[in-house]
């Protein structure tokens, strides 16, 4: 296998989180070349790249308002446009659908159907597009099976305002939502978070902490506002994590139920660095899916460089002996 030129495409804070510079190293013993693009010069002048690994959420995010960032976001797609032998990692619409909740939530709700030898699920939910008054919500929730306490999800799926979020626990508190945004069943699971991280064909499973269990259906409690980046990092430990009382540990999500789910959402999604978070309800024992990430941190998970590289050179290899469109785009 000859090496090849892969350029990465980060925010600097994405950059410094996943330790580039490092990586760059690791794959220079390797025979492969990274190279940090400069999204703000031509790309023309930065390549030629075999792959390019991206995550240009915020770009795309800020794209909306912003003549800058569809700049930016315009240099890139030009240069990709212009350079079809280029292998995406991973595909800028199989990423842009990702960044919608309404989209992610769909394809996490058909799992159940794909899935359904694996008891897997998806909670119900609700899209709110604009504002609604509470009693046509609530006429809305009934119909989709949505119940309280439920949480309360932005749109917008990535990027600093996407973490904010609300629990919910009656009819009152449905004055606290800021469409668009998803209303979802709070399922009980323990305070335990199972990320799966994929990279290729390769996956891995953290557990993080999570929120608590909170009694089911309607209550007269004020909504809780919280950002989820308080909630399940490894770091994290506040009043909302905390167990009341001892629960019994729960038995981690099957491993072959996890692939399963892995090989579906591969196939589903088209892409190669992707998270999917899961719990376990306590009442069901089911396993599941809550949201799913485009490129997340893969903390906790020591392999991610030698797993990044080696399907890095299964692209390469693929480029090398004239694979088909399916290899050159969606980078699986
Ligand atoms: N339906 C749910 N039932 C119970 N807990 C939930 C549910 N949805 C989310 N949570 C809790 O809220 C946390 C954040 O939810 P979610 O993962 O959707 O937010 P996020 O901002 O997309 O997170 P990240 O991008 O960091 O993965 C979860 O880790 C979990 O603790
Ligand atoms: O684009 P954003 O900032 O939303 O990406 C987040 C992503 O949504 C997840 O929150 C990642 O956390 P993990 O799922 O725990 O990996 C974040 O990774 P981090 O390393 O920055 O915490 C992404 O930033
Ligand atoms: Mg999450």
């Amino acid at each position: 296998m000859s090496g090849g030129r892969v350029g990465f495409c980060l925010s600097d804070k994405k950059r410094k989180r996943m330790n580039l510079d490092a990586f760059a190293v690791f794959c220079e013993g390797h025979g492969v070349d990274v190279v940090q693009i400069d999204l703000t010069r031509p790309l023309v002048h930065q390549g030629p790249f075999d792959v390019i690994v991206h995550k240009l959420s915020d770009v795309i995010v800020e794209a909306e308002q912003d003549s800058q960032s569809q700049q930016l976001l315009a240099n890139f797609q030009s240069y990709v446009s212009a350079h079809p032998a280029t292998v995406l990692l991973d595909p800028l619409p199989a990423m842009t659908r990702l960044l919608d909740r309404f989209a992610s939530y769909r394809i996490m709700s058909e799992l159940r159907e794909s899935l359904r030898d694996w008891s897997i699920c998806s909670p119900p939910y609700l899209e709110i597009h604009r504002a609604s008054e509470p009693p046509s919500i609530q006429q809305a929730m009934m119909t989709q099976g949505v119940s309280f306490p439920l949480i309360c999800k932005t749109r917008v799926a990535h990027g600093s305002l996407s973490h904010e979020m609300s629990l919910i626990f009656s009819g009152g508190g449905l004055e606290d939502i800021r469409p668009p945004c998803v209303l979802q069943s709070f399922v009980n699971h323990g305070a335990v978070l199972h990320k799966v991280f994929v990279v290729g064909d390769r996956h891995f499973c953290v557990e993080r902490p999570s929120l608590k269990n909170f009694p089911s259906g309607a209550c007269d409690r004020k909504t809780i506002f919280f950002n989820s980046h308080e909630v399940s990092k490894p770091e994290s430990n506040s009043d909302l994590t905390a167990l009341d009382g001892q629960t019994a540990s729960r038995a981690p999500p099957s491993s072959e139920a996890v692939a399963a789910l892995v090989g579906e959402l591969r196939v589903q999604l088209g892409m190669a660095l992707f998270g999917v978070d899961l719990i376990i309800s306590i009442h069901t024992h089911t396993l599941t899916v809550i949201d799913i990430n485009i490129f997340p941190g893969y903390e906790g998970v020591p392999q991610f460089f030698s797993s990044l590289l080696s399907h890095i050179e299964s692209v390469l290899d693929q480029r090398q002996a004239g694979g088909g469109p399916s290899a050159a785009t969606t980078g699986l």
